[in-house]
């Protein structure tokens, strides 16, 4: 996988993990909803997660949780292009736009964001188009169906990693065929989005076979359900059992943890990769 990502004006190292603090903008997030919808709220939040060691922050106006509200193209911009704006000009900071939306796409890439980051992998009738004319990179995440019903009962033909990479396969291969180059790309499995908790938890411990894609792996495993389902915990007492998970994901080859706590993440990031990169030559 390449060892570093260029995110528009900012040159994305990506030779350590690094960790993206998650924004959300939208009224019914489901850990801070509407906490940050004030934009003066968004900007200290943001801020925060930077001084703590955030190397991006992923600024989303659509909830993707199960069962959230499908939002118009109109309303998501409404959302996320004041909050980028100040994010670049005040902060100069590198900016992930979670969106499926190619209006979004465009006038976030024209406000100065530096990466896409979205859940439907560019499937959205004129994503590719307006990714690819934006000239950033792009996250693919694996989702079956739609937030609105995937979790109703995800069930899989093959074996969870299976379809999950070969979907994946297919949209690197049709972003290719549409001239987005393979180094401007990021494959994410997409925790939570259409999958069980053993799905998840299978596809977690499989998690390695991805790095035969040769691509950046970013992960979002922060407060998901998973660690409500398996340790009981309500949203707010995930951190323990996040932190956990991001360790195993970073010793599965993941590059990118997309998470809420950014300052508790980059201690077990980075003494989980203290104790992998031990004894490499390259130190
Ligand atoms: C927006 N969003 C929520 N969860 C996510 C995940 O796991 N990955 C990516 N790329 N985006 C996510």
């Amino acid at each position: 996988a390449p060892t570093w990502l260029p995110c528009g004006r900012h040159r994305l190292d990506l030779s350590y993990p690094r960790v993206m603090g998650i924004l959300n903008v939208t009224p019914d997030s489901f850990s801070d909803g509407g906490r940050h919808v004030a934009l003066d709220d968004a900007l200290r939040h943001a801020e925060r997660m930077l001084a703590e060691g955030a190397a991006i922050i992923d600024v989303g106006g659509e909830s993707t949780r199960p069962g959230a509200q499908a939002i118009t193209a109109q309303q998501e911009l409404d959302r996320v292009a004041p909050v980028v704006e100040r994010l670049v000009c005040e902060l100069d900071a590198l900016v992930s736009v979670d969106t499926s939306t190619p209006a979004v796409m465009r006038q976030t890439a024209a406000l100065g964001a530096g990466m896409i980051n979205d859940v439907r992998a560019l499937q959205r009738e004129g994503a590719l188009e307006a990714a690819l004319g934006t000239g950033l990179p792009v996250c693919l995440m694996h989702m079956q169906g739609e937030p609105q019903d995937m979790q109703q009962a995800p069930r899989y033909d093959a074996p969870i990693e299976e379809a999950v990479m070969d979907f994946l396969e297919t949209r690197v291969a049709a972003c290719e065929a549409a001239g987005l180059r393979r180094e401007r790309l990021l494959i994410d499995p997409g925790f939570g989005f259409g999958k069980t908790v053993e799905h998840n938890l299978r596809l977690l411990n499989r998690m390695d076979r991805m790095t035969r894609f040769d691509l950046p792996l970013l992960v979002g495993l922060s407060r998901k359900s998973l660690i409500g389902k398996v340790l009981g915990r309500p949203v707010e007492e995930r951190l323990p059992g996040g932190l956990a998970l991001a360790s195993l994901a970073v010793e599965r080859g993941a590059r990118i943890l997309r998470v809420h706590d950014v300052g508790p993440t980059m201690d077990a990031v980075n003494m989980t990769w203290a104790v992998l990169r031990e004894g490499c030559e390259n130190d």
